[in-house]
């Protein structure tokens, strides 16, 4: 199979008319082009219902006009779009048209986990150019079994290297910012071990309620949805050794070995975990009815809206910390971050009364600020210590975090992208968890919309 040779990239949305490419992929293209104005990408929409080729590109140029940006790159982007009908699982009509796109072309699949896997299958035994890469979005299978099976099923058709899957949280520019502050302040790594630090907490705690997802997310839960992914990844961002080069071999390497060494905590899931379903109330300015009355939710497969997990890292650096992920949805306060909470010194004077308040790092996702929690003599009595807290916002970046992903897919570089083994292990870490939860052994608390969270088992810091 020759491809048509361009350096125009191509960026196939596949399932475009899903609102993964209107609310995130297009927008992020966006920022990416504003950012980058020499940028040329040619994007073509695919879908099964017949989106109107008009309607495609009024969406293409409302959501690239978002911004303040060139009205010629705009331009060339909208005209030279196209919306394409297809059924990705009818394996000739998909081989047709990947070999009708102008090269090098990503494959996006903006779809459910089983149609990727089937529209991959049907590709097997064909001819496959070899200019195509693979992009996958979240979640990389439905579970461990169906993880490896896609994985293996991918690497039969292309290289691991051509296979990108996506997570738009490698492309905040705070999570990124964990690896800066960490690797470049001298003060920061002789600390960061289970010598120094007490407990570590990566929350993503988020108002938003279900947002009409229910097709997705009821199937998903918390705990696949964030925890599985996203905030495995950025713990492991947070306590990984350091790096000898930023590049995506060393990277991967480094996170899938920390993950490797991470268990639930004590192994056992029925006390190391909680969930949770939010009822009625009223949470970012919004009133939110309760997730079970939500439309399309099926209440008797309880699905959770908020997770919890306690892990351990087993190994030298780490073993004997607690590390809490913690998501939920339809909470009071908006708070996605990394807590790093130390021990009490070894001695304080004991002229200092009252008790040491603690020493935390806060790296937070969003908002993007970083602080530090520090005990500091009162002003009104100079030996009771009080806790102080320095804070800096990081500024907000305009390339948004979809848009560094796929800025970075387009050059072929995949630095913020999760390697196959390392999406398998995000599957075996959570397992005991899913199943327990699957077996009923762990109570599905009830909290109201706008509150903290369940009441029930709460150990937060
Ligand atoms: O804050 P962001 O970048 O929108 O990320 C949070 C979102 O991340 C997505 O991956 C989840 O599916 C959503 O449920 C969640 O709301």
């Amino acid at each position: 199979m020759s491809p048509t040779t361009t350096d125009r990239p191509t960026l196939a949305i596949l399932g475009a008319g899903g609102d993964l490419t209107e609310r995130l992929l297009l927008p992020g293209l966006g920022t990416l082009l504003a950012t980058d104005p020499d940028r040329d990408v040619t994007v073509i929409g695919s879908g099964r219902s017949g989106m109107d080729d008009g309607d495609w590109r009024d969406l293409v140029r409302s959501a690239l006009r978002a911004g303040d940006r060139s009205p010629e790159q705009v331009d060339g982007i909208v005209d030279s779009t196209r919306f394409v009908e297809l059924d990705v699982t009818d394996a000739e009509a998909f081989s047709d048209f990947i070999d009708g796109l102008d090269g090098p072309v990503v494959l996006y699949f903006a779809l459910p986990p089983a149609v990727t896997a089937a529209a991959c299958e049907g590709l097997r035994g064909r001819p496959l150019r070899d200019d195509v890469r693979f992009a996958l979005e979240k979640p990389f299978g439905d579970d461990l079994a169906s993880a490896r099976r896609v994985n293996a099923l991918l690497t039969d058709l292309v290289p691991e290297d051509r296979v990108y899957r996506v997570d738009h949280f490698l492309g905040e520019a705070t999570v990124l910012n964990i690896l800066g502050m960490r690797f470049a302040n001298r003060i920061m790594e002789p600390v960061w071990t289970a010598e120094h630090v007490e407990r570590i907490d990566v929350v993503a705690d988020e108002t938003l309620a279900l947002e009409g997802r229910a097709g997705y997310y009821d199937s998903a839960g918390a705990l696949v949805d964030m925890l599985q992914s996203h905030l495995l990844l950025v713990m492991a961002l947070a306590t990984m050794d350091a790096p000898a080069r930023l590049d995506a071999t060393e990277l991967h390497d480094l996170i899938v070995t920390t993950l490797r060494a991470t268990r639930v905590w004590d192994g056992d899931p029925l006390v190391s975990s909680r969930r949770g379903r939010y009822t009625a109330g009223r949470a970012g300015g919004r009133d939110v009815v309760s997730y079970a009355d939500e439309d399309g939710v099926d209440p008797a497969r309880g699905t959770e809206t908020f997770a919890e997990v306690v892990l351990e890292i087993r190994n030298q650096r780490w073993a004997g910390v607690p590390v809490f992920l913690r998501s939920g949805k339809a909470l009071g306060e908006d708070s996605m971050r990394v807590t790093v909470a130390f021990r009490p010194p070894r001695h304080v004077p004991g002229a200092f009364s009252g008790g040491v308040p603690p020493t935390r790092l806060t790296i937070g996702i969003a908002p993007d600020r970083v602080s530090l929690d520090l005990a500091t003599n009162a002003a009104d009595d100079r030996f009771t210590l009080e806790s102080t807290r320095l804070a800096a916002d990081l500024g907000d970046s305009e390339l948004l975090p979809y848009g560094e992903v796929l800025g970075r897919i387009l050059d072929g570089d995949r630095l913020l992208t999760v390697r196959g083994d390392v999406a398998e292990e995000c599957w075996r870490i959570l397992t005991p968890v899913i199943e327990a939860w699957e077996a009923g052994g762990v109570p599905l608390e009830e909290y109201e919309a706008g509150s903290d969270g369940p009441a029930v088992g709460d150990r937060r810091e």
